[in-house]
């Protein structure tokens, strides 16, 4: 429940004896416009929320009419103070600004002291607002589609604050808009070292390590200033006070941090608790907290001399130093490298907050269904539909005919032009997960100038989706066999390019990765031989060994997808370096450039006749290819390791293209059926397709929920323990597609079984991939074995 600001003053009045109050009315009555000039009656009391500046509340009844009126008083704290701490001339220059240039909610300031004659300190007055308080940030007892409105509210009053053009309010100088966070660790550190140590609170060592962290990896766009203005440095919730009503923020309150500087800061300080995937979110939130430990151990300190605004309250900030600290370094240690468990999306979180009643109330699935894509998937989405609408199907007639002429194994100069255009869209390489898009970032610095697309690197990575939320971007691509490289999220190029982005080294990402998000070569992946079975990988018999500074590979693989289109540049391999290791060591990856001699692509095979032209399925042999030895992936042995990692997601767009294919199934079936009569009646018309058509729509919705909850599981738990549920949607979405679309077909008559409409070629697809990516009952057999061990339990 929220607090009323006048709710918020200290239970007892209290008489307040380190400053004179006549002094401060005379001054308020020569200062304020309006302020009574004799007064029958007057209150001071203190609002008891808040650590930092004494605040209080000045109730005045004039004696010419009885009016009452209320005005804040702020000032600085009494006795020594910490360097620039309890500036109240900057909050008053702030404020001042805000209010008469801007339609951000700040309280009306009405006049600035700085005489040390009239109550000891500075201190300026300003309007009282009555409204609500939500001192708890999770809104307890709040109904939630409230508490969706205040945190929209909130995040909206912070985004009016970020727009403020200081320039034109006369803040320019208010601070400068670099090296913010540089200059904040700096001055922090030296806060907590001042007010820790000996004769003073006890100095945490982590303290320590963690201001060493926080310098290390200070983020470029902080030294640049590129995320430079005004910043609050407190914003949070409970520093807004909201109409009593209404929900919209009236006022935002305590401006005592604020400068001009870097803006996320703001933002990660206002979701401390809802890890948020974008770059160098970890320094951010650590720094968060670092700050507020500081500021803590500052509290901390005042109280033991006696002169904290907070009170008894400001004890607590004792504990709160070290949990804040504590804090921080787990968050930087969850997060080394890539995490275990990919950061959680904030929908989640709140689903996680909730307490049982609250859901039991709901009754789950919680405002408007679990899998409601965000804002921004759904305009990704649109402008898919819109692309595919527009450029795409139209020109399928036209790149089937070039995929079945002579130049069969050359690029139609469209399919270009349309790469061209999903790029200038920002429907590129959406695939990449944000955790994986950071590593990269991370690992080689990236700069605008590594592209030669003239394409920015941010949307080279993507555009910072969750798997859950490409997957409802990926099954729109899935409607066409063509799509998907067009947006350059073909198979196997996509898991080629995330176990590059997850295990590459730096140079293994500059030379094949950043072309392949460029989209100026292709790749394929060599792991199936014609001679053993592959569906286990252990009996592969490709070899790799060690030779000097080189890897010599030998053997045969089939099946590897994309070999024959003529941008593929690079093969990743699969093959034993040790065949005498442990059954799952002996395998390793390694990148092989297809022009190597030795690598001889051998034939073009054909899945139900189609032979998928101008990206195939190759034989290739390896016949003693030389390749360096920095080519090897993660280093010997690690193969199977690899497998995993790159397998889940690659499977799971499988599945999400699936979901794809057979709406298009549904939408040919649906309108062949309201066209086409037979025996008098359209094929609509006869109960048997009504009765069809439903079973498909129910097949179809039963399989995408699935998949969407093997790719939400896939975020929040990781490949290996979303396994489970990924092999089901692999087993799934083929066979519900494989239905789908044979009734699409049966409706189509002959037509349905040609190459002149697409349904063929997706139902061979479909049906390719009951084997490809592990046969079905290799998933199944997973399924089960988990099934079993849960029945142990
Ligand atoms: C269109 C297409 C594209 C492909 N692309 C690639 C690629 O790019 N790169 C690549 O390396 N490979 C690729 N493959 C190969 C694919 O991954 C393999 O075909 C698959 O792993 C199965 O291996 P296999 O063909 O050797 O079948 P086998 O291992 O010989 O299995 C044959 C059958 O045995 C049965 N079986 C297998 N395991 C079990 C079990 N545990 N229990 C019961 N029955 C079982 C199944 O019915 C299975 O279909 C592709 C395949 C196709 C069709």
């Amino acid at each position: 429940m929220a607090s009323r600001t006048s709710d918020l003053l200290n239970f007892e009045q209290q008489v307040i004896t380190d400053f004179d109050v006549n002094s401060l009315i005379r001054y308020a009555q020569i200062n304020i416009h309006g302020f009574p000039s004799s007064l029958s009656k007057f209150t001071i009391s203190k609002f008891g929320h808040g650590q930092s500046n004494p605040t209080f509340l000045m109730e005045v009844i004039s004696s010419s009419d009885s009016s009452k009126q209320r005005y804040v008083v702020r000032k600085k704290p009494s006795g020594k103070l910490l360097q620039s701490a309890h500036a109240v001339d900057r909050e008053f220059q702030v404020l001042k600004a805000l209010g008469d240039h801007t339609n951000v909610p700040v309280p009306k300031v009405f006049c600035l002291c700085t005489d040390p004659s009239v109550i000891g300190t500075d201190f300026y007055i300003m309007e009282f607002l009555e409204g609500r308080i939500f001192l708890d940030p999770s809104l307890p007892g709040v109904a939630p589609n409230k508490r969706r409105a205040i945190y929209l509210q909130t995040a909206k009053t912070l985004a009016s604050l970020h727009s403020v053009g200081v320039d034109s309010i006369g803040l320019i100088k208010y601070g400068r808009r670099d090296n913010y966070c540089k200059r904040q660790v700096e001055r922090w550190a030296k806060q907590y070292i001042a007010s820790t140590g000996e004769g003073k609170p006890e100095r945490n060592p982590k303290m320590l390590d963690l201001i060493g962290w926080l310098r290390q990896h200070i983020p470029s766009e902080d030294t640049s200033g590129a995320t430079g203005g005004l910043v609050h440095g407190d914003f949070r919730i409970d520093n807004l006070v909201f109409h009593p009503i209404e929900d919209r923020v009236i006022g935002i309150l305590d401006w005592e941090l604020s400068t001009l500087g870097n803006q996320m800061c703001d933002v990660a300080y206002s979701c401390m608790a809802k890890p948020w995937p974008v770059e160098n979110w970890k320094f951010y939130v650590a720094f968060s907290l670092f700050r507020g430990a500081s500021i803590y151990a500052g509290v901390h300190h005042r109280w033991i001399q006696g002169n904290a605004s907070g009170g008894e309250r400001a004890q607590i900030a004792k504990i709160g130093t070290n949990v804040m600290i504590d804090s921080a370094w787990l968050f930087i240690n969850r997060q080394t490298v890539l995490p275990d468990q990919p950061p959680r999306l904030s929908n989640s979180i709140v689903r996680d907050h909730m307490k049982p009643v609250e859901k039991e109330s709901l009754g789950l699935p919680i405002e408007g269904g679990r899998f409601v894509p965000s804002q921004k998937v759904l305009d990704l989405r649109n402008k898919l539909l819109m692309f595919m609408k527009n450029n795409i199907y139209p020109v399928e007639n036209e790149l089937y005919k070039l995929a079945q002429s002579s130049m069969r194994w050359t690029i139609h100069p469209e399919e270009e032009k349309l790469k061209e255009l999903a790029k200038k869209e920002g429907l590129w390489n959406l695939f990449i997960p944000f955790d994986s898009a950071i590593r990269a970032k991370e690992l080689l610095s990236l700069g605008n100038d590594h592209f030669s697309s003239g394409v920015s690197n941010n949307l080279l990575l993507g555009a910072g989706l969750s798997n859950l939320e490409y997957g409802y971007l990926c099954e729109i691509m899935g409607r066409s066999v063509w799509a998907p490289q067009i947006f350059n999220c073909g198979a196997p190029d996509t898991g080629n390019m995330e176990v590059l982005l997850r295990y590459g080294t730096k140079e293994q990402l500059q030379e094949w990765l950043i072309p392949l998000l460029e989209g100026r070569i292709r790749s394929g992946f060599a792991m199936t031989e014609p001679q053993v079975a592959s569906s286990d990988a252990t009996n592969i018999e490709c070899s790799i060994t060690r030779q000097g500074d080189s890897y010599i590979i030998n053997g045969t693989k089939w099946w590897t997808s994309g070999a024959m289109d003529p941008r593929c540049k690079v093969l990743i391999v699969m093959g034993k370096t040790d065949f005498s290791a442990a059954k799952h060591k002996q395998q390793s990856m390694i990148l092989v450039d297809i022009n190597t001699p030795g690598v001889h692509i051998k034939r073009p095979l054909l899945v139900f006749g189609f032979d998928d032209a101008p990206h195939g399925h190759a034989e290739v042999s390896f016949e003693n290819v030389r390749v360096p030895v920095k080519n090897i992936l993660l280093g010997e042995g690690r193969g199977f390791e690899i497998a995993q990692g790159r397998l889940g997601p690659g499977r799971l767009h499988h599945c999400m293209r699936l979901i794809g294919a057979a709406e298009r199934g549904m939408q040919m079936m649906v309108q062949r059926a309201s066209e086409r009569r037979v025996f008098g009646k359209l094929i609509a018309q006869q109960g048997s397709f009504l009765s069809d058509v439903a079973k498909c729509r129910v097949e179809l919705e039963m399989a995408r929920l699935l998949v969407l909850e093997a790719a939400d599981q896939l975020d929040h738990l990781g490949n290996k323990k979303a396994r489970g549920i990924i092999a089901m949607a692999k087993v799934a979405a083929p066979k519900m597609a494989l239905q789908v679309l044979d009734m699409a077909i049966q409706v189509h008559g002959a037509a349905g079984v040609s190459s002149d409409i697409v349904l063929a070629h997706l139902w061979a697809t479909a049906r390719t991939l009951r084997i490809a990516d592990g046969p079905d009952e290799v998933h199944l057999g997973t399924i089960a074995k988990l099934e079993m061990q849960r029945a142990k339990l």
